[in-house]
């Protein structure tokens, strides 16, 4: 990974071994910034999804605390599906739950929504909006037939951007993230 190192839980994040981006994703991040309004990467997140092993990705929200409405992911080597879920369901269907108004005639009615995003090999998507907030996300296990590379860069959130409660923060985050460095001198 390239960009801050952050304990989400202890909201504590730590700039020091981040020098910027690896020269290799120069032209990538240029193309992006040009593509998408205000595009201002500060993390990029590689995962490689090998078959036998059996990668994939549990079902999740992205943090909204630091990162920011757009992520953005690059889809390489080969094709997969994004699964998405709405989160309110499955709240709801707990709650339900919970209160004993969960009985037969609920569980006939229920539905398991997801949405299947078919990711061509080589393609870019855009989680934002209700999809990015209130469903989650996950690649499942059958979907990787063959080695497959994410790069997802993440931009801030509006507490990190000029007049949020954390802009100090957000500006050193940016101005690292704006330095490409040699790919050969990262030690994270
Ligand atoms: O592999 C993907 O496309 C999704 C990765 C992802 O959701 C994440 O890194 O948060
Ligand atoms: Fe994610």
């Amino acid at each position: 990974d390239f960009g801050p190192k952050v304990n989400f839980k202890k909201r504590k994040i730590q700039l020091g071994p981040f020098h910027g981006f690896p020269d290799f994703t120069k032209s990538l991040v240029d193309r992006l910034t040009q593509i998408l309004v205000d595009f201002k990467p500060v993390e990029l997140c590689h995962l490689e999804y090998v078959p036998s092993r059996g990668s994939a990705i549990d079902p999740h929200v992205d943090d909204t605390w630091l990162w920011g409405e757009r992520l953005v992911t690059v889809n390489l080597l080969s094709d997969t599906v994004l699964t998405l879920s709405p989160v309110l369901y499955a709240e709801n269907h707990i709650r339900l739950e919970g209160h004993n108004q969960y009985n037969s005639s609920h569980d006939n009615n229920k539905v398991n929504i997801a949405l299947r995003v078919p990711l061509t090999r080589r393609s870019l998507f855009v989680l934002a909006g209700p999809l990015r907030h209130s469903w989650t996300h996950q690649i499942l296990r059958d979907d990787v037939t063959s080695r497959r590379l994410a790069m997802t860069f993440r931009e801030l959130s509006l507490e990190f951007t000029p007049g949020g409660q954390f802009e100090k923060h957000g500006q050193e985050m940016l101005f690292i993230a704006k330095r490409f460095v040699s790919f050969a001198s990262h030690s994270n």
